[in-house]
Parts: C-alpha cells; sequence; structure tokens
C-alpha cells in the first residue's frame, strides 16, 4: 500500500505538525538562505502531504496549469532583482520588462477573460468565437477557384462582423490611455490579452483557412480592415516592434489564461490528435519563460556579484543557470516528438498559421518590406543565455526590431555588455565559473544539435497543398531539399557559434 493511501487524518495531522516545526526551526536559522535556495530548484516530495498547498517548484512537465506553484519562487525571484534595480541596470532592465511588459509578472500575465475587458474591446473576442471554428478546413483542397472561394468567404464574414460589432473611435480612445500610461482605465493585463487576441485576428484573416494554402503564400500584400490595422499599429508602437505580423509573445506566451490554460486556438472543432499538438507545440513557448525565471533571475545576480568582486557568489548562480538548464530544455525534449506533437499535422494544420509572408511598400524608400512570422528564434531565453555567453546575437537588427519587444532587445543588450566570461581567468575560482559556462555552452550545443535534426522531421511531411515554407522565414526555395539547405545554413552556423 502506498504511503499516501496509508495515512490517516491524525497521522497526517501529527506528521505534517512535525514536519512544520522542523521548517519552521531550519528557516528561521542561519541555514535559510541555502534552504530558499535548494527548495526553489527542487521539488519536495510529498507523499501527499502537501495537497492544496503551493510548493515553490518550477513545472518541469505536462500542464502548466499547475503554474500556481511557481508563483512563490517567482515572486522571490523579482523581489530579488527589484532590490538590485538600484544598484545595477541589468536589474533594473529585467525589473522594467516584468514590470510593464509583463504586467508585474514573468512570463506576462494575459488576461483572458473578456469579462473583465472594457466593454469595446470585448466585441473582439465575441467576433473570435464566431470566426475560430470557420477556420480550420477538414479536407483541405488542392483546388485553387475553391480555395480562392474559401478566402474571400472567410475574409468578407470577418469585415462584415468587425464592422458591425467594433466601435473603432472608443478603442483608439482606450489606446490613447494606454499611451498616456492610464493603466488604471486598460490594465496592462488585459492590454497583453487583447494584443494576443488582435494578433489571432490578423493572423486569422491573414491565411483565411488552415491549413495554408499555395494560393495564399503567393499573395504579395493584404489590406486588413481598419478594425486589425489601427490597434494594432498602436500596440505594436508600444511594444516597440515594426512588423506586420505578429511574435512569439503576441502569439504563443501571451495565449496563456493568468491560469495556465491555452486559450485563442487554431484547430476548434477538429480531432484531438490535432487540437492537443497544436497546444503541446504553444505550451513550450509559454513554459520555457515559466521555468526560465529562475534562469533570468541568477543571470542577473550572477552580473552583480561580478560586479561587485564576490567570485564565490558568481560562481553559485552561475552554477544554477546550468542546473535550471536541464529542466527547462526538458520542455522542449519532451514535447517536441511525434507522441506530443503529431509531425502528421504539425507542419499542416499548426506552423502555417504562425508564418505571415505578405508586406507593404516602405512610404520612405519605396522598397518592398514582407514580414516573416514568428520562429522559435524569437525566443527571450535563448537569446538572453547567447548573450550572457558573449555571443554574437542569431538574429540580425532588423528582425530584432521587428519581432523581439523592445524591453526584451534591452534586457539582452545590458546583459552583453555585463557579461563577464570573457574576463574569467583560468585558475582559482575563476576557473570554475569558466567551466561552469563551458558547461552551460555543452548543453546549448546539444540542444541546437536536437534541434537541427528534429527541425527536419517536421520540415520534411507532406503537405501538398502549399509551397515549402517555414513560420520564421516565409517562402522557401522551389523544392523541399533546397529549402532544407537554406535553413540548415542557419542552423549548423548557429552550432558553430556556440563555443
Ligand atoms: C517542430 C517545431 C520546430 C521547427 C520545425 C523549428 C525549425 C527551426 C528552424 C528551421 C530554424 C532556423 C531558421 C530560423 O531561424 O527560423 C529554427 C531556429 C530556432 N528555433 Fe526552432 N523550430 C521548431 C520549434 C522550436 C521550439 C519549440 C523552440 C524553443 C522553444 C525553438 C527554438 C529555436 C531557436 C532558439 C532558434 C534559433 C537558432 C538557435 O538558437 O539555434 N524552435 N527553428
Amino acid at each position: 500500500m502506498s504511503l499516501e493511501l496509508a495515512m490517516t487524518p491524525l497521522t497526517e495531522f501529527i506528521l505534517l505538525s512535525v514536519l512544520g516545526s522542523i521548517f519552521t526551526i531550519l528557516f528561521s536559522s542561519p541555514w535559510r538562505p541555502w534552504l530558499m535556495k535548494r527548495f526553489s530548484l527542487h521539488s519536495i516530495p510529498s507523499f501527499g502531504l502537501f495537497k492544496g498547498f503551493t510548493l515553490s517548484s518550477p513545472v518541469l512537465s505536462g500542464s502548466t496549469s499547475n503554474h500556481h506553484t511557481t508563483d512563490v519562487i517567482s515572486r522571490q525571484k523579482f523581489d530579488t532583482i527589484h532590490n538590485l534595480s538600484d544598484c545595477h541596470e541589468v536589474a533594473s532592465s529585467f525589473s522594467n520588462l516584468v514590470n510593464q511588459d509583463g504586467a508585474g509578472s514573468w512570463p506576462p500575465k494575459s488576461n483572458h477573460d473578456e469579462s473583465t475587458w472594457p466593454a469595446c474591446l470585448q466585441a473582439y473576442k465575441e467576433i473570435y468565437h464566431e470566426m475560430a471554428p470557420l477556420l480550420p478546413a477538414e479536407n483541405v483542397s488542392l483546388d485553387d477557384d475553391t480555395n480562392e472561394r474559401r478566402i474571400f468567404e472567410f475574409r468578407s464574414l470577418f469585415t462584415q462582423l468587425l464592422s458591425q460589432k467594433v466601435n473603432l473611435a472608443e478603442v483608439e480612445r482606450l489606446l490613447q490611455a494606454a499611451d498616456a500610461g492610464r493603466w488604471d482605465v486598460f490594465p496592462r493585463d488585459v492590454y497583453n490579452g487583447f494584443y494576443c487576441c488582435v494578433a489571432w485576428c490578423r493572423h486569422a484573416y491573414r491565411w483565411a483557412s488552415i491549413p495554408v494554402v499555395r494560393l495564399a503564400q503567393l499573395e504579395k500584400s493584404i489590406a486588413f480592415p481598419d478594425e486589425l490595422t489601427v490597434p494594432w499599429n498602436s500596440m505594436q508602437m508600444h511594444f516597440g516592434l515594426d512588423s506586420e505580423s505578429g511574435n512569439n509573445m503576441s502569439n504563443l506566451v501571451l495565449n496563456f489564461s493568468t491560469s495556465g490554460d491555452y486559450t485563442l486556438k487554431i484547430n476548434t472543432g477538429l480531432s484531438t490528435l490535432i487540437q492537443s499538438s497544436e497546444e503541446e507545440f504553444a505550451r513550450i513557448f509559454h513554459e520555457v519563460e515559466v521555468i526560465g525565471v529562475p534562469i533570468y533571475s541568477s543571470i542577473v545576480e550572477s552580473i552583480v556579484a561580478h560586479a561587485r568582486g564576490d567570485k564565490v557568489a558568481s560562481l553559485e548562480h552561475v552554477r544554477d543557470i546550468k542546473d535550471q538548464l536541464r529542466p527547462l530544455l526538458s520542455s522542449y525534449y519532451d514535447r517536441v516528438h511525434d507522441a506530443k506533437i503529431a509531425k502528421s499535422v504539425w507542419l499542416s494544420r499548426v506552423q502555417g498559421f504562425y508564418a505571415w509572408g505578405v508586406g507593404h511598400q516602405n512610404s520612405t524608400n519605396g522598397e518592398w518590406e514582407k514580414f516573416d512570422g514568428l520562429s522559435g528564434n524569437q525566443v527571450l531565453l535563448f537569446q538572453a543565455l547567447d548573450a550572457f555567453l558573449g555571443l554574437e546575437a542569431y538574429l540580425p537588427k532588423l528582425i530584432q526590431e521587428r519581432n523581439v519587444p523592445r524591453l526584451q532587445r534591452r534586457f539582452c543588450e545590458v546583459v552583453k555588455k555585463h557579461g563577464f566570461r570573457d574576463e574569467l581567468g583560468d585558475e582559482g575560482v575563476d576557473g570554475k565559473i569558466k567551466r561552469e559556462f563551458e558547461d552551460i555552452v555543452k548543453r546549448l550545443r546539444v540542444f541546437r544539435s536536437a534541434h537541427r535534426t528534429r527541425a527536419k522531421v517536421y520540415l520534411t511531411q507532406p503537405a501538398p497543398e502549399r509551397l515549402p515554407m517555414t513560420a520564421g522565414k516565409s517562402l522557401l526555395k522551389e523544392d523541399m531539399d533546397q529549402s532544407l539547405l537554406f535553413l540548415d545554413q542557419f542552423m549548423v552556423g548557429r552550432l558553430q557559434q556556440t563555443v
């Protein structure tokens, strides 16, 4: 019989009391800092004793619905960083990111409960509910005329609903209030939820049919209804971005409610296999940011400790980053395989929605600007780690400015500026820190080579309805073999730079 079953209420009460006393004594002893650190990194075996209590351990797999468990650890980390804000710009930069874009939390709080939204924004959510079931096609057609009709009908209905239901003047007033810092009338968590909702609407309008079809891929530009352009431009300006397309933040990270639920969907009404593949994929991007909090915090703390000349503390923090990298990368390793994200559905049913591939003529220089969609290369965690290791950014500046929010870019710049890896000697504590850095590099290299192999498997699945395309690099070469060679250059190149 398991320990959990054998536990009577009385023994449970006694054990909890004894454990509670031990914890209280230990936590009020000089061991407190050590304990806080240990228990924030490893889950405590509960034997069913802590049902209903909050443990401060990161979510390692499964759903982030038990994300409340991370709140305690995150709160402690945010407080630590916030307290360091006055003494180091790397701390103030992370604090700003959390307080502003994150609405006081990380991953950012995203309020998807439209009943709490200002009335004029609720119309967008209503439209989402009407349009979402019409987006996926159970049986995709290879016939251009059929697809053209389908796309036309979807966009016409979308446009009609937007003009009937949205009071754009009111929406604009609200956005202006936010620009003026009136977060009391437009709370930041609602702003984030709304940003995600508009991003979903734009991607749905752009493709009008999932699976994405050849005809839509060949479009060069699209005239979006004002109701989807005006708020988008305003919010993009707020986040310091200038792409027509959504990004990793708007479409993936913010697509999880404050209770960890995956919210706006691509494949409403289709099979469980399709829907769960879609959700598992999206969940990685949210979870990486959940588990990333202790890593960001250790990056900041190690830099601050180094600046103070406290090498031993710096070593501890760099070691923590290495240790935390394993559960974080598990979020990827445990999901990016056929059992969780079905190869047979990902390319056609999931990836296409996140692509973009249309643009406009730049009014200043007259050149044609085409925007790409989402890619894992926009994930903050990898950019921050690269910066900490002293590697050049993977994404060129122009692409960052399109897809990586300003405060995230700023954090990475400051991490790079104060990174100290190249100042380390070979001996003593310096040598130990150096070896921890090397271990971080090794783990990243393993991730990058695994990613190269796994990405290829997913990208080579048959999708006769479309041309070769990735979400992050838009239309590729004529055939898949050439396209893969092209993509492989990025992946191999990054692997070689990861030293
Ligand atoms: C099956 C799903 C995926 C496929 C097919 C895929 C494919 C690719 C491709 C082709 C590239 C290189 C081109 C580019 O920069 O866009 C890339 C880059 C990248 N991807 Fe993915 N990706 C997938 C999922 C993910 C996930 C879940 C993550 C992490 C959360 C991720 C993280 C990255 C990163 C960080 C880069 C930049 C290069 C690097 O740092 O090594 N990808 N991906």
